[in-house]
């Protein structure tokens, strides 16, 4: 779906040659910067699923192990897959460039809730720990709650 959205949105424009000023080289680089229709398309993918992975690969086939290890946690805590939605950027390297610029995070995986930008591998690897994604997951209905999992169970028993 995104990839043919960004397919549409290209060319992502250049713009060029900001000198370094701080560097002692002094060098010059070229910076991209999203098309704001890009822009735009990043916000809607990021929104239209309570959870959102940029990964490179799939959860069946993840091709590198910071986005298998992102799919792993999000696994562990069940993450019905009705709530989420994966992107592949290594199909589509608009993308892979974009959603750096989007999120002004440099690398993937990249993990967004309810249109939010969480974090990467070693960040959603900490909250896991810390009991923080678990409460981030139920405070979006991706996962229900402890308890209310615990009354539909003697519910249904
Ligand atoms: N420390 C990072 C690890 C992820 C990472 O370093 N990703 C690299 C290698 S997969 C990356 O995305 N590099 C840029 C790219 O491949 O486009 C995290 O917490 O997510
Ligand atoms: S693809 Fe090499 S570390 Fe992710």
């Amino acid at each position: 779906m995104l990839r043919s959205a960004f397919n549409r949105s290209l060319p992502l424009s250049w713009r060029t040659t900001l000198p370094l000023s701080r560097s002692p080289y002094a060098v010059n680089v070229a910076r991209r910067f999203l098309s704001d229709q890009a822009r735009s398309q990043i916000q809607k993918a990021v929104t239209a699923h309570p959870l959102v992975v940029f990964m490179k690969g799939n959860p069946k086939t993840p091709q590198c192990g910071f986005s298998r290890a992102v799919v792993q946690i999000l696994d562990l805590h069940q993450v019905p897959p009705e709530k989420m939605k994966t992107y592949d950027v290594l199909e589509d390297q608009e993308l892979r460039s974009g959603i750096k610029e989007f999120s002004e995070w440099p690398t993937i995986p990249q993990v967004y809730v309810a249109g939010e930008f969480v974090g990467g591998c070693d960040i959603v690897l900490k909250m896991h720990q810390s009991g923080e994604l678990e409460e981030l997951l139920e405070k979006h209905h991706i996962i229900p709650k402890v308890a209310d999992e615990a009354t539909a169970n003697a519910q249904a028993s």
